[in-house]
C-alpha cells in the first residue's frame, strides 16, 4: 500500500508542475543543502593563530639549534688531534727514549724532533720551569707519554736512551732555590745514571758552558778545566753540573754505563719562558714593550748564541755517535751584550732606551765555544743565522704578549 501511495504522489507531482519550476525547485534544494553543508563543515579552528606562530617560531629555533650543533660537530671533527708528521719506524729501529725536563724550552724541541723521527718518547718533568703547553701537541699520541715526576726521586721504566736535561738553566731560576738546583744536578743525575745502568741505556747529560766558569782560556776547548768559584751564587749550577759530569765518568768506568756529555753554550728560541730572565728573552720582551733594555754592567762581556734547533741536532748527533767524552755544542759567533741589545732593538723597531745595571757576581766576562770536536767527530755545526733565529723568537714572544693581553 505504501509504495503504491508513493508512486501515485510522484505521478501527481509530475503532472502538477511544469518542467522549469521543477528545475528551479531542484536548484533551490541544492542551494539549501550547500548552505547547510558549509555551515556543518566550518568547524572552529582547533588552535588559534598565536599558538600556531609559537609552534612555528619554536620550529625555527630548533632548526637553528640543529644547524649550530651540526657546525660544532664538524668543527670538533676538524680540530681532532692532528699531530705533526711522524715517520714510521720498525720495532728494530724504534727506540724508547726518556727525556727528563722534556717539557722545558730545549727539552720540548728535542721531543718534537725525536717524535717526528718515529721514536717512542717519555717525558719526565716536575714543571718547575717546564710547561705542559710546550708538549701538549703530542698528548694522546701513541708514541708519547708525559710523566709528572721529579728526578730527585728514582724512576723505574724501561728505555734505550736517556736525554737528561732536567734542571733550571737560567741564572735567576737556578739561583732561586740553590739547594734544589744542586740536588737536581747531583741526585737527579745519580738517579738517571742508576736507571741507565739497570736497563743498559745510553745516557746523555745536558752539561753547560758554565762548567768553564769565568774562563781564562778563549775560546773554550773541551780540554779546558775551567775557572769556577765553588762558593759563589752560580756554584749551585756550575758546580752541580761539574759533579754531574764527574758522576757520568764514575758510572762509565765503574759500571760500564754508556755516557754522552754535551756542554751546551747559550741557546735561544721560541718556548723560552716569559720570565726566563736570560738576556735574549729579557731584551726581546723589553723591546717589544718599549721598556728600558737592561744591560748588566758595561755591556762589554761577550756571549755566543745558538738557535735551539741547532742544539737539538747536535744533541741527537752526539747521542747516536760513539763519542763518550764531553763535546761543546754551541755557535762560535761571538758578540758583546751591547751589540745584542742594539740588534734586538733594531729588529723589533723598538723605542726602548738602553740602561745599565750592576754586574751580577761572578758573571763570566767572555764565552765562545771551540767546536772543532763537534765538527770533526759528529759532523755537526750550527746552521741557523743569528738574525733568522732572533726573528723567529721575536715572533714567538709577540704572540705570547698578544695572548696575555687578550686574556686580561
Ligand atoms: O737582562 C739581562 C740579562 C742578562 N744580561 C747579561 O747577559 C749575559 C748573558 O746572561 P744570561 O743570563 O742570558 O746567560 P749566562 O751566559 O749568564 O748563563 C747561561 O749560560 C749558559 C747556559 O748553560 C745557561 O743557559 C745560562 O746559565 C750576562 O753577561 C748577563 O749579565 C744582561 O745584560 N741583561
Amino acid at each position: 500500500f505504501k509504495s503504491k501511495a508513493m508512486l501515485s504522489l510522484i505521478s501527481c507531482y509530475k503532472r502538477m508542475w511544469p518542467r522549469s519550476v521543477k528545475i528551479i525547485l531542484i536548484i533551490a534544494v541544492l542551494a539549501i543543502i550547500a548552505v547547510v553543508a558549509k555551515h556543518e563543515l566550518t568547524v572552529e579552528p582547533l588552535v588559534n593563530n598565536s599558538v600556531i606562530s609559537t609552534i612555528l617560531s619554536r620550529l625555527n629555533f630548533l632548526e637553528t639549534e640543529n644547524e649550530q650543533l651540526k657546525e660544532s660537530i664538524s668543527t670538533l671533527e676538524n680540530t681532532k688531534k692532528k699531530y705533526l708528521d711522524t715517520k714510521f719506524l720498525t720495532e728494530n729501529d724504534r727506540k724508547r727514549i726518556l727525556v727528563t725536563g722534556g717539557a722545558g724550552f730545549v727539552g720540548s724541541h728535542l721531543v718534537d724532533k725525536l717524535m717526528m723521527m718515529g721514536h717512542e718518547v717519555t717525558v719526565v718533568d716536575n714543571f718547575f720551569t717546564g710547561r705542559k703547553r710546550n708538549v701538549e701537541h703530542w698528548i694522546g699520541h701513541e708514541n708519547f707519554e708525559l710523566i709528572h715526576h721529579d728526578v730527585i726521586s728514582p724512576l723505574f721504566i724501561e728505555v734505550d736512551q736517556i736525554y737528561h736535561l732536567a734542571c733550571p738553566a737560567s741564572p735567576p731560576h737556578y739561583m732561586y732555590n740553590p739547594v734544589k738546583t744542586i740536588k737536581t744536578s747531583s741526585m737527579g743525575t745519580m738517579n738517571m745514571l742508576g736507571l741507565a745502568k739497570r736497563v743498559r741505556a745510553t745516557m746523555l747529560l745536558a752539561s753547560t758552558s758554565e762548567i768553564y766558569g769565568d774562563p781564562e782560556e778563549h775560546p773554550q776547548k773541551e780540554t779546558y778545566w775551567g775557572h769556577v768559584n765553588p762558593i759563589g751564587p752560580r756554584a749551585c749550577y756550575d758546580e752541580g753540573k761539574r759533579v754531574a759530569e764527574t758522576m757520568c765518568y764514575a758510572y762509565s768506568s765503574q759500571d760500564k754505563v754508556d755516557v754522552r756529555v754535551a756542554r751546551i753554550f747559550n741557546t735561544f728560541g721560541p718556548r723560552m719562558h716569559m720570565q726566563d730572565g736570560r738576556v735574549v728573552s729579557n731584551f726581546i720582551l723589553q723591546s717589544l714593550q718599549n721598556e728600558p733594555i737592561t744591560i748588566y754592567g758595561n755591556g762589554e762581556q761577550t756571549r755566543s748564541f745558538q738557535y735551539v734547533t741547532d742544539l737539538v741536532n747536535g744533541l741527537i748527533a752526539l747521542m747516536n755517535s760513539k763519542v763518550n767524552t764531553p763535546v761543546n755544542i754551541g755557535n762560535p759567533e761571538e758578540h758583546t751584550i751591547s751589540e745584542f741589545a742594539t740588534l734586538i732593538r733594531n729588529l723589533t723597531k723598538s723605542k726602548s732606551e738602553i740602561v745599565h745595571k750592576a754586574t751580577p757576581t761572578d758573571d763570566p766576562r767572555k764565552r765562545k765555544p771551540d767546536i772543532t770536536k763537534a765538527k770533526t767527530s759528529l759532523g755537526w755545526e750550527p746552521v741557523v743565522e743569528l738574525e733568522t733565529g732572533l726573528k723567529k723568537t721575536i715572533a714567538y714572544f709577540k704572540a705570547e704578549l698578544e695572548q696575555e693581553s687578550g686574556n686580561q
